[in-house]
Formats: C-alpha cells, structure tokens, sequence
C-alpha cells in the first residue's frame, strides 16, 4: 500500500462540458480500482484549456458589456470548482456503485508564490485553445495577447507562470487524510496568492499543476507521484522518425536528456522537472509519467516512464 499524488492533465480533460466528463469517466474507474487495491491516492488536476476558456469567456462579455475583466486568480478558483465538481461526483458516484463508505471532498486550495518570481515577467504557460499561426499573429496584433507554438500542437496563449512556494491549506489537506476523505486539491495548480500587506493576495498568473502536485507530494510524504497525459510515455526526440520512449530511469540519465533539450517547454518539459524534484527528495520515492490508460501497467513497471533514483530497465 502506498500514498498516490495522482496529478490529471488539463488537456487530457477535453475541451468542453461534454468532453470532460466523458474523459473523467474513463478516469474515474481506474482511480477507484487504485483504491480498492490499498493505496491512498490524493488526486490533482490541471486547468490549461478550462482557464483559458473561462478567461476568455469573460474576456467578452466584458468588452460587450464595458465591464472589468475577471482576474486570473478568480478564473482559477473557478476552473477549480468546475473541474472539482466533476471529479468529486463521478468518484463519488463510482464508490456509491461499488458500496465504498468513501467520501470525496475538493479543497478549493491557495499556493504561496513568490512576487518577485521571474516568471511574471515572462510568461511560459500554455493555456485555452490551440490557434493557426495566422490566428495567433492576429490575437497578438488585436488584442495584445502573447501566444506561443506548443508541443507541435499549434499556437496558444501563454501567461506567467511563477513556482509554488507552499500550499496554503496543508494542514486541511492532511486533515481529510487523516479522516479517509478522498482528497481533490491543487486544482489548476491552484489559485497563486502572494503574501501582501493586505494578508494573501490572488495575482494574475496559472501555476503549473506539475509543480504544485509535486510541491503536495513532499508535504504529504507521498511514496509516488504520478502524471496523466495524453502520451503513454516520455520519449526521446519525440515527434520524429527516431522518437525512442523512455521506460524506468534513474534521475541522472533524464537529467541528462533534459540538457539535450528533448522535453518541450509548457508541455513535458515542468512534468519531467516535477518528477526530478520529487525523486531527489527521498531515495524510496518514484515519479511516473503516463497515460490514464497505462497507468495500472505502469504501476507494475511494465509501462510509462518511471524515474527513480537508481533507474534501470
Ligand atoms: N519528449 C516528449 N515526450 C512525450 N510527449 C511530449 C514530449 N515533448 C512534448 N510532448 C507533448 O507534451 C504533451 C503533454 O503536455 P500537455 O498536453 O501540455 O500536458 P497536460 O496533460 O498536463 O495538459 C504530450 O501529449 C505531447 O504532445
Ligand atoms: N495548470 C496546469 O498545469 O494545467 P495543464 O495541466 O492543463 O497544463
């Protein structure tokens, strides 16, 4: 038995109300199944897409309406109750079906960063919608947005995307915990507050749901950290002829690949960097990358990327 931080993809979740919930769907009995097995599993999730859509949403109802724009930090918070939702009742729906006394609860949760981060001053994280090149020289020019081709995929918004420093509601994390809740928190990465004189403070940026669920994982001391996305595994010179997928690894060797440039920036280059850093943390502590569908495979080493200290295949 041992303690999952089991972190979802923004963009494995789809691109709408519909897509969602059928990508939850097929999550959900997996995660149930992980339960069932013994472990403890804390789930986290991303908001690329959803925040995207939500800020651009009311992006024009604002302009229509000659009202102020919603802030980042609200278009968080609300992505995490939206996705929250959705994963809350179908696990909730799942464990009533199998008659599991479990309850499921979302912490709506607050990440401490820091204002003088770089990352305000040079926005790295892909969100909303994929763009054409000429849509996205269009945006620029119109309505000044910053966009940037991500993962081959084509164009999207990029906005600052500043380190966690802590999560502000641990102690209420581990409380659940302790009472055998299971636990959805670090949605979207969580709504990034600075430490102001008017107390915590939300601030216009998304913080990379890799890094917050890492940033979990060691508070909680969570044996695995376990990333889905849309690949089953991480691959070397991914996206050609002589992609080659990367199995079980030590920290060293990705690191290494890492130097080589083989992760793509926003997409699966902060996974990799979250996973060195959970790994470095404790010599027992393995980080896995993977797909929803591979995920118990991976769990036997018989898939997906897992990066440990010693490595080997
Ligand atoms: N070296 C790599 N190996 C595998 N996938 C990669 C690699 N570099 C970039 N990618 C892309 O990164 C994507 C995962 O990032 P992304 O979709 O942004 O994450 P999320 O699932 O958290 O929304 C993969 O689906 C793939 O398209
Ligand atoms: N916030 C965040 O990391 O979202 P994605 O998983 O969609 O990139």
């Amino acid at each position: 038995m041992a303690k999952l931080v089991i972190a979802l993809g923004g963009n494995a979740l789809g691109q709408s109300v519909t897509e969602q919930k059928q990508s939850i769907s097929k999550v959900v009995p997996v995660i149930a199944d992980i339960i069932e097995e013994g472990h403890e599993v804390i789930l986290t999730h991303g908001n690329g897409p959803q925040v995207g859509m939500i800020h651009l949403a009311f992006s024009n109802f604002s302009e229509e309406n000659q009202t102020a724009a919603m802030p980042f930090a609200e278009c968080n918070a609300m992505s995490e109750g939206y996705i929250g939702y959705h994963l809350q009742n179908a696990l909730l729906n799942e464990c009533q079906k199998r008659n599991q006394k479990k309850e499921v609860c979302t912490c709506i949760t607050q990440v401490l960063v820091d204002q003088e981060d770089p990352a305000f001053q040079n926005p790295t994280k892909p969100i909303g919608r994929f763009y054409s090149k000429a849509e996205a020289e269009q945006l620029t020019q119109e309505k000044g947005l910053i966009l940037r081709e991500d993962a081959g995929r084509g164009y999207r918004q990029v906005v600052p995307s500043p380190k966690p420093q802590d999560i502000i509601e641990k102690e209420s994390i581990m409380t659940l915990l302790a009472a055998d809740k299971i636990v959805i928190a670090c949605g979207g990465g969580g709504i990034p507050v600075i430490q102001s004189k008017e107390g915590l403070t939300g601030v216009e940026a998304v913080i990379d749901k890799d890094f917050s669920s890492e940033k979990l994982a060691e508070l909680i001391g969570a044996d695995k950290l376990i990333i889905l996305t849309e690949v089953d595994q991480v691959y070397l010179n991914f996206g050609t002829k002589q992609q080659k997928a990367l199995g079980k690894v030590s920290v060293s060797e990705v690191e290494s690949y890492r130097e080589q440039q083989h992760f793509k920036a926003g997409s699966m280059l902060p996974k990799v960097e979250a996973a060195i850093q959970f790994v470095k943390q404790k010599a027992t502590n393995e980080a896995i990358i993977t797909s929803i569908a591979a995920i118990q495979e991976a769990l036997m080493y018989r898939n997906g990327t897992i990066i440990v200290e010693g490595g080997g295949n």
